[in-house]
């Protein structure tokens, strides 16, 4: 494009032709410019903070992740309370915005892609033989890079919750603070009934997929079978097939320090620091003070919690920063040469759903456009000046179905279904969710040389209520070393069955009028590491779910709740460390079980509960 200006070029337009081009050229550059939010989020004030003697806040928070970033706007709240986030990464970059291309996000600076220890029976088809678990580093954290469906999960998960000792975390209890963030359009609070409103601080929205007849053909089958189809996801029927509603508006992501900072960042009580490591906490006896943290120009120093420290650091970092300041399974630690100050079984009770990318459908008649290089460049076009297209689309994630094949006669599933369609010859969009997956290059050539001759659809079975637990361990006792993550998958051999069972379930859809018009088949594809199994064999089968099946980033669990006297609990049910002063978890660590559907609805409604109970506490003493 550049050569057009140079002198010399034979094509270059002049006159009001040429003035029009270079608009249009300069449009494009605009809309890409626009796409950079960094001056709405709060500022960074590490200068403020090395600027103080003894700094010093009511609340400190550590991560400014999903749970993190509710946390810190609610609290901030309350005018005469003074609240520090700390966060390791920057503001979210524009390449965040555009939902299309989530998958390009991992691997990046804004993804800490932990590399999960070697498993023999799973992520044998994975770089490395080795799951990478993609999880954000930016304000914003995980919903920076997450594909933004919001599933609540079902009132079991929660009531369960409570049976295990969790007053006050039933269904009836938390539905509230998943309302309670929420500001869905018009339309979507009438379908959803009362289980979505608006006026809240995040916006939830259609994914307005446009790419093919995808959702169309699989939904039509699913009712040819029998199978309910739902109007929301989130509204009280729990088994069925539909269309979620994803945290984005007007074609972009909508992340949660977008929804919930921007909206605080010009208020005197709130002070962020970015790209600012916290590496423990600061105990006094069992209390705890403050924390310790790196700051972006490598200066340690202590910062003091007068009435708070609040842990947001996520599933993973926030047990490392536990163990390394003494809380954690006293053996451990003694490991790790560190005095343990509460022995609390911090980094067990890992629990994680399980996608398995090896279920594929092949459509020999095509459902949409063929795709074309230049298709690429006009959706992009589209995104950036009309933020329409599919680049503000996730390529059909938003197709979900929720299913029991355990139990027939349960309202409850235990298998969810995420599909993803490719058209022949999008070979960019098949090498991408192979890479965000880490597949290693024999699969990815595979399946790139399967993508040349046919459309296909993934059907991606995930296995909701996992079994096999995991545990997260520490390598050392520096925090620059990254954290041992035991994913243990289908430890349990149950876990195996229920996913082995999906392939029957979806070989039903074939035999459905809608699949049968469009001639859709199973398609085989070879995984070097199962070349001595028979195709559609049992063993075909498991050998492709232990190459092929790995993390769906939902790591949960890691600083579990219970009551007092759990010897399973890290946190009560207001989420205080047991045997700790002064010292809360507040994020996706804290799911005694995790819920059946994806995570981050929850994770939020945790933190706008969590922010009730300090609330609830510190103001009656306040008032004292
Ligand atoms: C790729 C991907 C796709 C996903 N897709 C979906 C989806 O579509 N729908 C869904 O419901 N869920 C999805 N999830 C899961 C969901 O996003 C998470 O469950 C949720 O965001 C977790 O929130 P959290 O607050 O516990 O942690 P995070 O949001 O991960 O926040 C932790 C924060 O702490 C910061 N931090 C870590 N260590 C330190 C430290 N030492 N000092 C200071 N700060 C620190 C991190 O940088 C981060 O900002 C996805 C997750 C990923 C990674």
């Amino acid at each position: 494009m550049g050569s057009c200006q140079l002198e010399g070029c034979a094509g270059a337009i002049g006159g009001p032709g040429g003035l029009l081009f270079a608009q249009l050229l300069n449009t494009i550059l605009s809309a890409q410019c626009a796409l950079n939010l960094k001056n709405e989020y709060p500022a960074d004030r590490t200068e403020e903070l090395l600027g103080m003697d003894d700094p010093s806040y009511d609340f400190v928070i550590v991560g400014g992740g999903s749970a993190g970033s509710v946390l810190a706007s609610r609290l901030t709240e309350v005018q005469r309370w003074k609240v520090l986030l700390i966060e390791a990464g920057e503001d979210p970059s524009a390449l965040s915005e555009i939902p299309g291309l989530l998958l390009t996000l991992q691997g990046t600076e804004e993804d800490y892609a932990y590399e999960v220890e070697p498993q023999a029976n799973a992520c044998q088809g994975m770089k490395g033989k080795r799951c990478r678990w993609s999880k954000g580093k930016a304000l914003g954290g995980s919903s920076v890079i997450n594909a933004m469906l919001h599933v609540y999960g079902n009132d079991r998960d929660y009531d369960n919750w409570a049976k295990l000792g969790n007053t006050g975390w039933s269904y009836q209890d938390v539905f509230p603070y998943f309302l309670k963030s929420l500001n869905c359009p018009p339309g979507l609070t009438g379908a959803a009934g009362e289980h979505c409103r608006s006026g809240g601080l995040l916006d939830i929205r259609s994914y307005n997929y446009t790419e093919s007849k995808m959702h169309q053909i699989v939904l039509d089958a699913a009712r040819e079978l029998g199978i309910p189809i739902l109007e929301s996801l989130n509204a009280g029927k729990y088994l069925g097939y539909g269309k979620a509603y994803g945290t984005l508006d007007k074609g972009r992501r909508v992340n949660v320090a977008k929804a919930f900072l921007a909206p605080a960042r010009d208020r005197p009580n709130l002070r962020v620091v970015k790209s600012a490591r916290v590496v423990g906490i600061a105990m006094e006896g069992d209390r705890a003070s403050g924390v310790h943290v790196t700051l972006r120009n490598g200066r340690s120093i202590l910062v003091k919690a007068s009435k708070e420290v609040i842990m947001s650091a996520g599933s993973v970092a926030t047990p490392q920063i536990l163990m390394l300041s003494g809380i954690g399974p006293r053996d451990h630690l003694r490991e790790m040469k560190i005095d343990t100050i509460a022995d609390l079984p911090v980094g067990k009770n890992l629990q994680d759903h399980v996608i398995w990318l090896g279920i594929q459908l092949e459509l020999t008649n095509h459902t949409g456009e063929p795709f074309t290089q230049t298709k690429l460049l006009d959706d992009a076009y589209d995104f950036l000046v009309h933020r329409k297209g599919e680049f503000v689309s996730t390529g059909g994630v938003d197709l979900l179905g929720f299913v029991n094949l355990r139990d027939p006669q349960s309202l409850y599933p235990d298998l969810q279904f995420h599909h993803a369609y490719f058209p022949k010859g999008q070979v960019f969009k098949v090498e991408t969710i192979m890479r965000a997956f880490n597949i290693d290059e024999g699969i990815t050539a595979e399946l790139v040389r399967k993508t040349s001759q046919a459309d296909a659809i993934f059907v991606c079975s995930t296995l909701l209520k996992p079994k096999s637990l995991g545990e997260i361990k520490l390598r050392s006792a520096d925090p620059k070393d990254p954290v041992k993550i035991y994913a243990n998958y289908f430890t349990d051999p149950e876990d195996e069955e229920v996913m082995l069972k999906s392939v029957d379930f979806v070989k039903t859809f074939l035999e459905t009028k809608i699949f049968k018009d469009f001639s859709i088949k199973m398609r085989h594809f070879d995984i070097p590491g199962c070349s001595d199994t028979v195709p559609d064999s049992r063993e075909y089968w498991k050998c492709s779910l232990s190459h092929v099946a790995g993390t769906v980033f939902h790591a949960v669990g890691t600083a579990r709740m219970g009551p007092k006297g759990d010897p399973r609990a890290v946190v009560d049910p207001r989420l205080k460390v047991h045997g700790v002063q002064r010292l809360r978890v507040i994020d996706a660590s804290v799911m005694p079980v995790i819920t059946s559907g994806n995570t981050h609805a929850p994770v939020i409604m945790i933190a706008e509960k969590g922010s009730d109970l300090i609330k609830q506490e510190w103001l009656s003493k306040d008032e004292l």
